[in-house]
């Protein structure tokens, strides 16, 4: 699945035209997890349909989601931009930097500098950079040139291999250990288990996908995650708010 969807953005990047600068205020998605008031920092994902799941939530509206997303207490917010595979828009990123203050980023596959320019215009705080999906050398100059950007990057890996691969060339700030592996979809919570041990000490490790209650943070947490990326099981609620406090224990009925 990865192949098929890293062909079709080479496709896309042939065509992109870049829009427009909406010049709008950076704010470091860093700090945001550095200074969460939760032992686990949140980053909420803001997502219409999937993949591996197909139609996430009818009636999508990403402004009020983020919003809702906001008043629970989300540090951050990751918006899907990529529109074939998790039918996503990059005007969905620019409304909803508008309307809150939490720095975003943009979640989409991101293989060519061009990419990055287009992050920064629509107003992305930080962008996302897979290493199952981009050479050693090709990851690093694109970690690099977010870095010059001022852009923070979410470098994520999947398993041991290219999370050693990774090492190698860059220490990244912020570290996602991704539970779902992108080649099958499958999804192991414990995937961070192993891995956690190899992450540089000052790296924020983020433990991204398949979280659904409270027992998977605290075991995530338990493995080391110092933050969660959650889109799924929040956005099948109907409350955003509500659904972040169930999943931090805050309530336990509603
Ligand atoms: O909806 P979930 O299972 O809570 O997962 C969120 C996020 O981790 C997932 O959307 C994701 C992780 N890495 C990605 C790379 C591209 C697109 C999407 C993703």
């Amino acid at each position: 699945m990865l192949d098929q969807i890293i062909q079709t953005k080479k496709e896309e990047i042939k065509n992109l035209i870049l829009p427009e600068d909406e010049k709008l205020p950076r704010v470091s998605f860093l700090n945001a997890l550095l200074n969460s008031q939760r032992d686990v920092g949140l980053i909420a994902e803001v997502k219409k349909a999937s993949p591996s799941k197909g139609l996430i939530k009818e009636n999508f509206h990403p402004v009020e989601i983020a919003k809702a997303y906001e008043r629970g207490g989300a540090d951050c917010l990751s918006v899907l931009t990529d529109s074939p595979y998790f039918q996503g828009k990059r005007e969905y990123l620019t409304q909803v930097k508008k309307a809150v203050n939490l720095p975003i980023l943009r979640k989409d596959f991101i293989i060519d500098t061009i990419q990055i320019d287009e992050a920064q215009r629509i107003g992305a705080d930080a962008i996302l950079l897979i290493g199952e999906a981009l050479e050693p050398t090709l990851l690093k100059e694109l970690y690099q040139y977010a870095t010059e950007l001022s852009l923070d990057v979410l470098v994520e890996v999947h398993d041991q291999d290219t999370l050693d691969r990774v090492l190698k060339v860059i220490t990244p700030k912020i570290l996602g250990v991704n539970n779902r592996n992108l080649k099958t979809f499958e999804t192991n919570i414990h995937q961070l288990k192993a891995m956690a041990v190899t992450v540089p000490k000052d790296t924020i490790l983020v433990s991204e996908s398949g979280i659904h209650t409270n027992e998977d943070l605290q075991l995530v947490q338990q493995y080391g995650a110092n933050a969660v990326l959650v889109g799924e099981s929040l956005m099948r609620k109907d409350d955003q708010t509500l659904a972040i406090k169930q999943l931090f224990g805050e309530i336990i009925h509603g």
